[in-house]
């Protein structure tokens, strides 16, 4: 008798790919800070936010899963991307299984939770694992060209953005159902701080360290700059353009006693909040800056302490790029204004408004279908 196992994952990967294909026909639904105020306070209901969650989380997986099925089959065929694909159709399965349970047992409310936490566990490698992918991907193909590596910049920000978006509709189900209020922080609804003190989380990052370069932080305002806002997301952005900045400012100093200081200077204004981190770093060409935000997943060795200093952009990691991402994800940006031979301003902005900070999804559609079309 044959096994069945073939035949078994054979049926699983048919009826996977009809749910790609049905939820994939869904745009995802942005949710705004507010919302996620709004939800997660007094008004949340489980039962709610179990009935949208597992008919949306299935439509933002399976429309970046139908992206993931478009890229070259160099890609696609390396170890880490049958990872990625194995671990996306896992968790879309697992959801799935809540489509026809009944919102009004308690039992079912609490293993969905689980199922969720489970999920969120099993994508924490996900960043890492792509990465390889990529790795893989430009070692069996060789060749680099600007084509393939615009259209895999455009697919990568879209695959983060996804998974940011994912992780965040996760979190706020797990944090603010799970019965867990945290006294430590009580001004926070799931993963959000609803008064988020910018100018705190700033200083927050610059414990200082040995011969790392001062710091000094200014307002606009005498008050405290609180918007709505996810720390997490913050710290991140902020961890990112400090470490850059002193890098710069280290290695460009290296034979001063004194290094610049590092200036922030937060400022709210009635649409946006911005945060500029100027340095005195040396700065690089304005011809290179994009490219700092490339997903550079080089593994090329630098030759030597000489290339180490001349061509840092080279090892360039992927903090930089998924940092523009959590700015744009709620409406923000991320620009950098270097002056080769000075130093870089790293301009964060946000945005003041709960009603503004709007989450932007990647929506598989023709326009991002085209990009496929094209040679990856
Ligand atoms: O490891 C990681 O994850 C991130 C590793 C990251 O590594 C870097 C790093 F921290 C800082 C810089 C850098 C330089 C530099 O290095 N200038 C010297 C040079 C001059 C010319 C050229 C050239 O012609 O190519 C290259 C560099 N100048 O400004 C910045 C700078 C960059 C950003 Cl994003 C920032 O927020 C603040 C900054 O001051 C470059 C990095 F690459």
């Amino acid at each position: 008798m044959k096994s069945l196992r073939p035949l078994v994952r054979a049926a699983a990967l048919a009826s996977v790919s009809k749910h790609i294909d049905h939820f994939s026909r869904f745009s995802p639904s942005p949710l705004s800070m507010k919302h996620f105020l709004d939800f997660g306070s007094v008004k949340a209901c489980e039962r709610t936010s179990f009935k949208f969650l597992r008919q949306e989380l299935p439509v933002r997986l399976c429309n970046i899963m139908k992206e993931v099925s478009l890229l070259p089959d160099q890609l696609l065929s390396t170890p880490s991307l049958q990872l990625l694909q194995t671990c996306y159709t896992q968790s879309l399965m697992e959801i799935l299984e809540f489509l026809d349970k009944n919102p009004e047992h308690q039992e079912v409310l609490e293993s969905f939770v689980e199922v969720l936490e489970n999920v969120r566990n099993r994508h924490n490698e996900v960043v890492p694992t792509m990465a390889q992918g990529v790795i893989e991907y430009r070692q069996a193909s060789g060749r680099r060209d600007p084509v393939t590596d615009h259209n895999l910049q455009y697919f990568l920000d879209r695959f983060y953005t996804s998974r940011i978006s994912i992780r965040m509709l996760i979190n706020q189900h797990i944090l603010v159902f799970n019965g867990n209020s945290n006294p430590a922080h009580p001004n926070t609804i799931g993963c959000i701080d609803f008064m988020c003190n910018v100018t705190e989380v700033v200083q927050g990052k610059n414990e200082g360290t040995v011969k790392s370069p001062s710091c000094c932080v200014t307002n606009n305002t005498r008050e405290p700059i609180q918007i709505p806002y996810v720390p997490s997301h913050l710290f991140y952005m902020l961890f990112e353009l400090f470490k850059n900045a002193m890098r710069a400012t280290i290695e460009t100093h290296e034979a001063s006693r004194l290094l610049p200081p590092i200036k922030v200077m937060v400022v709210v204004g009635e649409e946006d909040l911005s945060i500029k981190m100027s340095d005195r770093g040396g700065g690089v060409p304005f011809r290179k800056t994009e490219s700092l935000f490339r997903y550079m997943y080089s593994t090329a060795p630098r030759a030597s302490m000489e290339d180490q200093h001349r061509t840092p952009l080279a090892g360039f990691g992927y903090g930089l790029p998924i940092s523009r991402l959590y700015a744009r994800y709620f409406q923000g940006d991320l620009n950098l204004y270097s002056m080769e031979g000075y130093g870089t301003d790293a301009v964060l902005r946000l945005k003041t408004l709960s009603t503004a900070s709007i989450e932007r999804l990647p929506v598989f559609n023709q326009t991002a279908l085209r990009h496929y079309k094209l040679s990856l």
